[in-house]
């Protein structure tokens, strides 16, 4: 049987992790076996990882150094969480994956794109996902949602300029044009429910394909 491993991709604030939610709940009412999980995080390991890379008080982190711990917390979680949820044939929902490496570190750092994607090959030794669903939002449109969010935390990346979020931007949407067939763009800025509403009929050809349970 075929994988369903959906990533959903944007710059902070895009509405990723409300969509995926929601997705979850729409994919376990049609009947499917569903995996929701993010990055990075989402096992234990990389959770810790996680709080290293978004702990605003390690202000002198090297950009290399970043790029090596979300590759490392790539790697764990597709090994103890991504992989075994689709051996037993659940649908996985990831909530970023390799393209944030790709737009942040790569293009926003200024890494470069094809360092970055090298060092993530030896992460997720070809496992990519079945499809990328990117959020595009205006950054500043993200930030200031983030910014109404009272129960979030304040991370280190939230903390860059905007100019930095906007190179973010710009990266995604270069990975689009040179991505076209695992890549898809739905306009972020709209309500809540016509986003979700694009993001299921981006993924019904997958779905109707699938072995419904
Ligand atoms: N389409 C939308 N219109 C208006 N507000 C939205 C929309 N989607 C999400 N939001 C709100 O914006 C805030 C950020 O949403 P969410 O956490 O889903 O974004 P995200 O892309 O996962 O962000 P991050 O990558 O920074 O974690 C939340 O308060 C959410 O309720
Ligand atoms: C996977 C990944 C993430 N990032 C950045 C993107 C965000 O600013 C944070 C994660 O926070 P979120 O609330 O879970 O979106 O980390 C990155 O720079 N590179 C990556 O590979």
């Amino acid at each position: 049987m075929k994988h369903l491993f959906f990533s959903f991709e944007g710059p902070d604030g895009a509405g990723k992790t409300t969509i995926v939610q929601m997705l979850e709940r729409h994919l376990i009412n049609r009947g499917f076996n569903v995996m929701a999980t993010r990055e990075p995080g989402g096992i234990e390991i990389a959770e810790q990882i996680r709080s290293i890379l978004l702990n605003p008080n390690n202000k002198t982190m090297d950009a290399r150094t970043e790029a090596l711990l979300y590759a490392a917390a790539r790697r764990q979680h597709l090994v103890e969480k991504i992989i075994p949820s689709l051996e037993e044939g659940k649908v996985v929902l990831c909530d970023r994956f390799i393209d944030s490496s790709l737009a942040y570190q790569g293009f926003a750092r200024g890494l470069g794109v094809d360092e970055i994607l090298s060092i993530n090959q030896f992460a997720i030794n070809g496992l990519m996902p079945t499809l990328t669903i990117y959020f595009d939002i205006d950054p500043k449109i993200g930030l200031e949602r983030i910014g109404k969010n009272q129960k979030r935390e304040v991370n280190r990346l939230d903390l860059e300029q905007l100019a930095f979020h906007e190179r973010v931007r710009k990266g995604y949407l270069m990975l689009l044009e040179q991505f076209p067939k695992r890549m898809r763009k739905v306009d972020a800025s709209q309500p809540i429910e016509k986003v979700f509403s694009d993001v299921v009929a981006l993924l019904e050809p997958f779905l109707t394909n699938a072995n419904e349970l």
